[in-house]
């Protein structure tokens, strides 16, 4: 099966010289729900960053190439790419600038052509998805971080992506909020890569992880197998938080110990 998501041999050097990525290798499957982590400055943003061509490879500091379902990043398919690989940023208000978050949401969409009715029952659709859909009329700035999040995170499923990319999604969220954004994550039918410092929210919504350090992959495996591996943790300074325990805790089927 080709992959999805199919990043071979990705290097690149920022224009000051600094190498961030080293032959990283990344191939994710359709359905897929992958964490990407790894320590700060590890180079998981300018990864990210690279997924819908916003760094190339091509502009002179890099090698390797990003492919998403079969089709190159190159100038020819920027457009279609930046629809088909959706990032959610960790600042919403990056991502938020309407007047309402109907118009928020609508803005990708209408820049596709879409208009009228199949217009506005996408955005009701990528409300809904979030549940959202009570805040339609409502301007973004008074809403509350966390839902400014998951409004962010509508205005990205409207273009109906494949990949929903996110960075740091449960970062400054209460756990009630953190919660109901992995159980919102978990029902959508997209093929999801998420950056993350947050190691048992990986291990709870993540079947794999890969674990990016200095600009290359050390490890990409089993969430669980990677979590419960302390030498790995420990050489990339990957910690749990105390008093986690990943073989105690109960996860969903699909992302835990396969025991
Ligand atoms: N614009 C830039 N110019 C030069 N170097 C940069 C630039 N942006 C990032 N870097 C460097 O590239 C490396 C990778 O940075 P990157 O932001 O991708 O790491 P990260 O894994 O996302 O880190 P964090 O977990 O802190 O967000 C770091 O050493 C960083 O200092």
């Amino acid at each position: 099966m080709t992959p999805v998501l199919d990043v071979q041999g990705l290097s690149y050097a920022y224009p000051d010289g600094h190498q961030a990525l080293s032959g990283v290798d990344l191939h994710v499957h359709a359905g897929e729900r992958v964490a990407l982590l790894g320590p700060n400055g590890a180079g998981k943003t300018t990864l990210v960053l690279h997924l819908n061509g916003i760094l190339s490879a091509a502009t002179g500091h890099g090698a390797g190439s990003v492919t998403v379902s079969g089709l190159p990043i190159t100038k020819e398919h920027l457009l279609e790419v930046r629809r088909r690989v959706g990032i959610v940023f960790q600042d919403p208000d990056d991502q938020l600038f309407m007047g309402s978050v109907r118009a928020d949401v609508a803005f990708g969409p209408a820049n596709l052509g879409l208009k009228g009715q199949a217009l506005e029952d996408r955005v009701m659709l990528a409300l809904d998805l979030v549940g959202m859909a009570d805040f339609a009329d409502r301007p973004p700035h008074h809403l509350s971080f966390g839902q400014r999040r998951r409004v962010a995170v509508a205005t990205v499923l409207a273009m109906e992506p494949e990949i929903l990319v996110l960075d740091e999604p449960s970062s400054n969220l209460d756990p009630a909020s953190r919660r109901e954004l992995a159980d919102i994550l978990r029902g959508l039918d997209v093929t999801l890569l998420m950056v993350t410092h947050d190691l048992p929210y990986a291990l709870e919504l993540c079947p794999r992880s890969v674990v990016l350090s200095e600009g290359r992959v050390v490890a990409d495996g089993a969430t669980y197998d990677v979590l419960t591996d302390s030498e790995l943790m420990a050489a990339h300074r990957l910690e749990l938080p105390w008093g986690f325990d990943p073989r105690a805790m109960a996860v969903s089927e699909d992302a835990g110990p396969i025991a």
